[in-house]
């Protein structure tokens, strides 16, 4: 009876080592095959990607799908417009409050990147059908209006990513220029977003989905703030140009803390003490459209930046008294650091002396026009 005990002890005893056996080839097999799925998903995933041809991230999966993809409020949709002919050598996408501004930098950018436009025509407005934007195009420069708040600059940035998307853009970098109320700084100073924040001072941004809120980052490109900063020479650029945060209102008037709106239910004293409260926490200036623009451009992982010229400092006013021919010369700032920025990516081996030699001239009658275009000009005709 004892051996057969004994016997049966070791025979257990040796069914438990071969399961373990069995278990420890078993897990090393599955890590093994989880190993080759991964390999395999990231294969297709590049493979994907390839054919997609565009760089951004997280776009909703059903784009793909949609056949026709009606981009309602620019007058286009991918049944009419080949988005890879049109658009597809896109790397830059600037964008500000209205059409004059934009057609006037798509003019501007157009010298200096050294495009040329028959003489007998003029840029078309490519947005002209949806009757609610301007947008025009210059080589690699698509420049478009977002009006003003964050709603409009949102529905217009929805489309021109799936206008990216479906054009098959690698990496193009979005550029706000914009005015702003500037927080303790001179009129006419530049500032360059680090980081966009709330009526709440928070950096995020809010959006309402089924009735409930949902919070979405709003940090923009750290470095592509600086490369945009160090275009700036102070030795011969009659402006400063700051970096820090910026406030974004959805309203110019109560939403900014100003004094001036048709309402007002708060004191000068709380207005003082808000935009000191402001100041503290490093905000330079206030502006309407910056929080979307992070938000839906970082999503996307997209390189964007703000660049906003004060129109006045709010420190000391809410009323914009500056004549209009002093706020033109403002405007031509922030287009001045942005065409220096997109000459310099596009043109690499130019010297950073060339950049003194063509400093904003406000003195001048053509301020920032005044550049010159950069050498050997590519024989390209702007569309
Ligand atoms: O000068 P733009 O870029 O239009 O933007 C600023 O000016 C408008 C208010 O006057 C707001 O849209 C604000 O963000
Ligand atoms: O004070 C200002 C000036 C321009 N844009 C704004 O939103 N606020």
């Amino acid at each position: 009876m004892s051996r057969t005990k004994g016997g049966s002890d070791k025979c257990s005893c040796r069914l438990v080592k071969e399961v373990n056996q069995l278990k420890t080839v078993v897990n090393a097999q599955s890590k093994v095959l989880a190993k080759l799925v991964r390999q395999m998903k990231d294969g297709c995933k590049k493979k994907d990607e390839e054919e997609d041809g565009c760089t951004f991230c997280g776009l909703n999966p059903c784009i793909k799908c949609l056949n026709p993809d009606v981009l309602y409020h620019l007058g286009h949709n991918t049944d009419t417009t080949d988005f890879p002919k049109v658009f597809g050598d896109v790397k830059f996408v600037c964008m500000g409050g209205t059409p004059g501004r934009m057609e006037a930098f798509a003019y501007y950018i157009m010298q200096e990147i050294g495009l040329k436009l028959n003489p007998a025509t003029k840029l078309a407005d490519m947005a002209e059908a949806g009757k609610r934007y301007g947008m025009f195009k210059v080589g690699p420069v698509l420049c478009a209006s977002h009006g003003m708040g964050c709603p409009s600059i949102s529905i217009l940035l929805h489309e021109l990513i799936k206008t990216m998307y479906h054009a098959k853009c690698k990496d193009p970098v979005f550029i706000r220029m914009g005015t702003c109320g500037g927080l303790g700084v001179e009129p006419g100073t530049v500032v360059i977003t680090t980081e966009a924040v709330s009526g709440k001072l928070e950096p995020v941004h809010e959006i309402v989905v089924h009735g409930n809120s949902v919070l979405h980052p709003s940090q923009l490109d750290e470095g592509l703030a600086n490369e945009i900063k160090s275009c700036h020479d102070p030795r011969t650029d009659k402006f400063d140009v700051v970096i820090g945060r910026t406030m974004c209102a959805h309203d110019f008037y109560e939403g900014q803390s100003r004094l001036d709106g048709a309402f007002c239910e708060y004191t000068p004293d709380a207005k003082m003490a808000f935009l000191e409260q402001l100041q503290a926490q490093g905000v330079k200036n206030i502006e309407m459209e910056s929080l979307a623009f992070a938000a839906l451009t970082s999503r996307a992982n997209i390189r964007s930046a703000v660049v906003c010229v004060a129109i006045l400092n709010r420190l000391e006013g809410d009323q914009i008294t500056t004549p209009h021919e002093i706020l033109s010369g403002f405007d031509k700032r922030p287009a001045t650091l942005i065409a220096r920025y997109i000459r310099k990516v596009l043109y690499p081996v130019e010297e950073d002396s060339d950049l003194a030699s063509e400093a904003e001239s406000e003195d001048g009658d053509g301020g920032a026009g005044d550049s010159k275009p950069p050498p050997p000009p590519p024989e390209e005709e702007a569309e």
